[in-house]
């Protein structure tokens, strides 16, 4: 049997996706698997910002049409990128186990955000990230860096930025463990939704692929996942606004910390709430309510999002 994955052609998208091919193989010997690399619109359009052209759903758009259309069985995503509504007929059947949920710093010059001197300036794309950024240090400048990681890296080494912020998996994926300098991570910062979770999608009556996929599954970042993505649901689902979200599940318990932010970062609401592990969702939902009740609703009608 053969089963074709689809995947971005960043090199970190090709990790992921190598990734699940070993770990296939290691479930089914003798079971093929090939990669089926391919150019997304969110790819071709890096100098555009992510905002401005509509949302993360562009990363994940053409790999999804090569599953209805037949000329792959799965696709392989960053969890961060996926948005929170699957296109009809197809589903998220496996999460892997998570890497690192964090957010990095990496500076060439300066070991820790706090060592950064008044005024440095900072590069990150991610509203969540520049939001946080502007609470914690309302001095830095920050800069709009976007790119795949090494891009990224690459400014910084050429002197763009004192320091950037990166997603710890990434870096630690790519073998890049050694440029994070500080893991800035919960409380403190708060990752996206999904940050270090490789999910793995495929159409939802595809039974066979559902069943190769069964072995690699880990249902503790599904509790995670449906934690932090039912709170995102609340939210519209809206990557024109800062919202980070982090979900720790212990035994049968989960504890979910989230927060919505004004774009400018003026304004930051974050709360916390903690409930059983098999009403997930429910948690997620109402942390997200609580949050409209105590001026995220503001910050997303000044967006021109009901919600
Ligand atoms: N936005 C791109 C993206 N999507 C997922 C990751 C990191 C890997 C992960 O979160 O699983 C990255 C790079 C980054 O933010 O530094």
């Amino acid at each position: 049997m053969l089963l074709r994955i689809a995947t971005r052609e960043s090199p970190l998208a090709l990790w992921q996706a190598r990734h699940v091919q070993h770990a296939l193989q290691r479930a089914h010997p003798g079971l093929e698997v090939q990669l089926v690399p391919m150019t997304t619109q969110g790819d071709r359009m890096l100098a555009t910002s992510l905002s401005a052209l509509g949302g993360k759903g562009l990363f994940v758009k053409e790999l999804e049409q090569a599953l209805l259309e037949h000329r792959a069985d799965i696709a392989v995503h960053s969890m961060k990128d996926v948005p929170v509504h699957q296109p009809q007929g197809l589903c998220l059947a496996a999460y892997l186990p998570g890497e690192d949920p964090r957010d990095a710093f990496v500076s060439n010059a300066y070991a820790t955000l706090d060592a950064l001197p008044p005024g440095a300036s900072v590069g990150t794309a991610s509203l969540r990230r520049q939001a946080q950024l502007r609470a914690l240090r309302p001095d830095l400048r920050v800069g709009d860096l976007r790119g795949n990681v090494g891009t990224r890296l690459r400014k910084l080494d050429e002197g763009h930025y004192d320091a950037i912020l990166l997603a710890c998996a990434g870096l630690i994926r790519l073998g890049l463990e050694a440029r994070i300098r500080e893991p800035l991570g919960p409380p403190r910062f708060l990752p996206a939704i999904g940050q270090g979770i490789i999910g793995i999608e495929c159409r939802e009556d595809d039974a066979a692929t559902r069943g190769l996929l069964a072995p690699l599954h880990d249902a503790r970042m599904a509790t995670r996942l449906a934690a932090e993505r039912a709170f995102n649901a609340r939210l519209g689902g809206a990557c024109q606004v800062p919202v980070a979200g982090h979900a720790v599940v212990h035994g049968d318990r989960v504890q979910l910390s989230g927060l919505v932010g004004a774009p400018d970062g003026s304004q930051l609401v974050r709360a916390d709430v903690e409930g059983p592990a098999d009403q997930a969702a429910a948690l997620g939902t109402r942390l997200a309510e609580q949050l409209l009740d105590r001026g995220a609703r503001a910050i997303l009608a000044a967006l021109g999002m009901a919600v």
